[in-house]
């Protein structure tokens, strides 16, 4: 009986699946897209637990009866890059059980699905799952984006970019002072993601911690537990990224939290632990509003600001809002932030910016190590600001300009290995028209458009022969220098290389462009900047009797072997050890 039962289920949903593919199919037909069908939904439970050991076999099956499987991977786009659009042109439609799926990378259409945000929206079913701590920016659509973005913008000022710069030279220092005392170094990847997560305290909470040890600055002890806690716990939620929001989903649906055991245990404690930390911050940055302080630029603190100013303002123009009980003007769709909209907000600066951020550079330094010519094209631009300083302060302001070539090495690294491998759209009820390759396409609702970042980045019309070839100074056309015969001169003006636009989109484009892209480089220049500094180069540390070149080979075959795990990221990185030297006739 019950295997009847079993069967039965079974059969329904073969049948709903094909009837759902065959749906699918006609829609996409109207399209007029060239279409690959995959007869699975990639985003089904069922796949993603069983396409582990399907994949392996699925691909081997004769006359390439299999080769869909690969298109079902998650981060697909990465290692297929602009191959399968060779194939199939710049634009076709993934037709699943699932939803329909047209992957662009036509850049002009990417660039008009990106500006028009209203027409192509977040999918509320993928995005939702970010609200881990409340509605946030990266989250919502329409005029609730406006209301977010409005606020979330003004804490990314320069005054931020300053302090961003100042925590992650102290960073660096200790983190460099680390790496040199070994003789090999393994830890390249957590130690890079320890330190942006600092940065991140640092100049988005405004909780410093020292690279060696988080409570080293800790003047008294209540406050050393305290913020021993407060960072550990973030590192905590963001090393756990899925079992966080699977929490998040269960929270939303009232699960007994007693249920929790294993790391989903753990995960609770510090979520609740951490919005504990978080709305003591939240308490101590409306009083200092309310005493009218507005010296310190840390995210949050700016958020709050931000978030509070909007109220007073509605609240000075409007007699009409409803008042809590202690009179303050409760925050309506057009004011400031709720406490959980201020929540969901910092956290998911924290989301979006850690490992982003962390993993570039982490790719950034193990390229470099690879590739020792690029290692020196850098340390030129660096001995020549530092050689004109002759006071040593390396001010942001004067310092971050000159930093070109350590930018067109982000720019490079972002377009091969960018966490960020494809930036989903949807249509939501509404089909929507799109010009796609030149003709304009009705594309039906509930529709993904799917911008492959990855594709774009590698398209050979727009980046040439080389175009998988890692070539940072690709990124910059001519450097005229005014007062140096070398053409890394501290005063040296660039002409940049400009992508077609649509083609180059490492921070997204159009009015949902990443908040962080400033932050971000301001970051990645400064650990760059100070890591090549006095004469101090990485390489890699070869195994056995291994030579220079199959040390390098092997160390690339790692890098190409990266996945995406929520971002894109080195598999297995304690594989490559990294030496750091001083080479004492480079010392500036
Ligand atoms: C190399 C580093 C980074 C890369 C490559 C990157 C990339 C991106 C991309 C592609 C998007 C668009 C995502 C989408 O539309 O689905 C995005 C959005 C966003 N990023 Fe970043 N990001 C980086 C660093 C940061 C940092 C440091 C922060 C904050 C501290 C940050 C905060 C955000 C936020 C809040 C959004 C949502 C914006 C909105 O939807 O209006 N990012 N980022």
């Amino acid at each position: 009986m019950f295997f009847l039962v079993l069967l039965t289920l079974f059969l329904a949903y073969i049948t709903w699946t094909f009837v759902r593919l065959i749906n699918n199919y006609n829609e996409a037909k109207k399209i007029g897209l060239p279409i690959i069908i995959l007869p699975v939904n990639p985003a089904s439970p069922l796949w993603l637990f069983t396409k582990d050991y399907l994949s392996p076999i699925l691909t081997q099956l004769p006359f390439g009866l299999g080769t869909w499987a690969g298109l079902a991977e998650i981060g697909w786009t990465y290692f297929e890059k602009y191959s399968v659009h060779a194939k199939y042109g710049d634009a076709f439609i993934l037709v699943s059980p699932g939803e329909n799926d047209i992957t662009l990378a036509d850049p002009a259409a990417t660039e008009d699905v990106m500006r028009r945000r209203n027409d192509f929206i977040k999918n509320p079913a993928i995005y939702g799952m970010l609200e881990i701590y409340g509605a946030n920016v990266d989250t919502v659509n329409g005029k609730v984006w406006d209301r977010h973005r409005k606020i979330t913008t003004p804490p990314f000022n320069e005054q931020n970019s300053a302090l961003v710069w100042r925590e992650s030279a102290e960073q660096t220092d200790q983190m460099l002072q680390v790496w040199s005392e070994k003789s090999s170094v393994r830890s390249s990847q957590p130690d890079i993601h320890a330190l942006a997560l600092n940065v991140l305290c640092g100049a988005g909470f405004g909780q410093h911690s020292s690279f060696v040890d988080a409570t080293s600055h800790d003047p008294t002890k209540s406050e050393q537990k305290q913020r021993l806690g407060y960072r550990k716990s973030l590192q905590m939620l963001l090393a756990n990224i899925l079992p966080l929001i699977i929490l998040g989903l269960l929270k939303g649906s009232n699960f007994p939290q007693w249920l929790y055991f294993g790391s989903m245990a753990k995960v609770s404690v510090a979520y609740n632990e951490f919005k504990g930390y978080m709305g003591e911050m939240l308490a101590r940055e409306k009083t200092a509003f309310e005493q009218g302080d507005s010296m310190r630029h840390n995210l949050m603190s700016a958020l709050v600001r931000a978030s509070m100013s909007e109220q007073s303002e509605l609240e000075s123009t409007s007699t009409e809002q409803p008042l809590n009980q202690k009179g303050a003007s409760k925050p309506t769709l057009t004011s400031g932030f709720t406490d959980d909209e201020v929540y969901g907000n910092l956290f998911i600066f924290n989301l979006a910016g850690q490992d982003t951020t962390a993993s570039t550079l982490h790719f950034a330094i193990t390229l470099l190590a690879v590739n020792p010519k690029w290692q020196s094209w850098i340390a030129e631009e660096i001995d020549a600001i530092r050689g004109a300083d002759g006071a040593g302060t390396l001010y942001y302001a004067e310092t971050f300009p000159k930093l070109t070539r350590i930018l067109a090495l982000m720019y490079e690294t972002l377009r091969l290995y960018g966490p960020v491998v494809v930036i989903p759209r949807y249509t939501g009820d509404t089909p929507q028209r799109l010009v796609i390759q030149g003709k304009e396409r009705i594309v039906p609702a509930r529709t993904t458009v799917s911008l492959n970042v990855a594709a774009l980045n590698t398209h050979p019309e727009y980046w040439g022969d080389d175009v998988l070839v890692f070539r940072p100074d690709r990124w910059i056309v001519s450097e005229t220098s005014s007062s140096s015969s070398n053409n890394a001169s501290s005063d040296s003006s660039v002409s940049w290389f400009q992508p077609v636009p649509g083609s180059f989109i490492p921070w997204s484009h159009g009015p949902r462009v990443c908040p962080g892209r400033k932050f971000s480089q301001v970051e990645f220049t400064r650990v760059i900047f100070g890591l090549f500094s006095h004469g101090t180069r990485v390489e890699v540390v070869g195994q056995g009797d291994e030579t220079e070149m199959d040390a390098r080979a092997r160390v690339m075959r790692v890098v190409n072997e990266a996945k995406l795990e929520v971002t894109l990221k080195m598999v297995g990185a304690d594989r490559v050890a990294l030496r750091w030297v001083k080479k004492e006739s480079l010392q500036a």
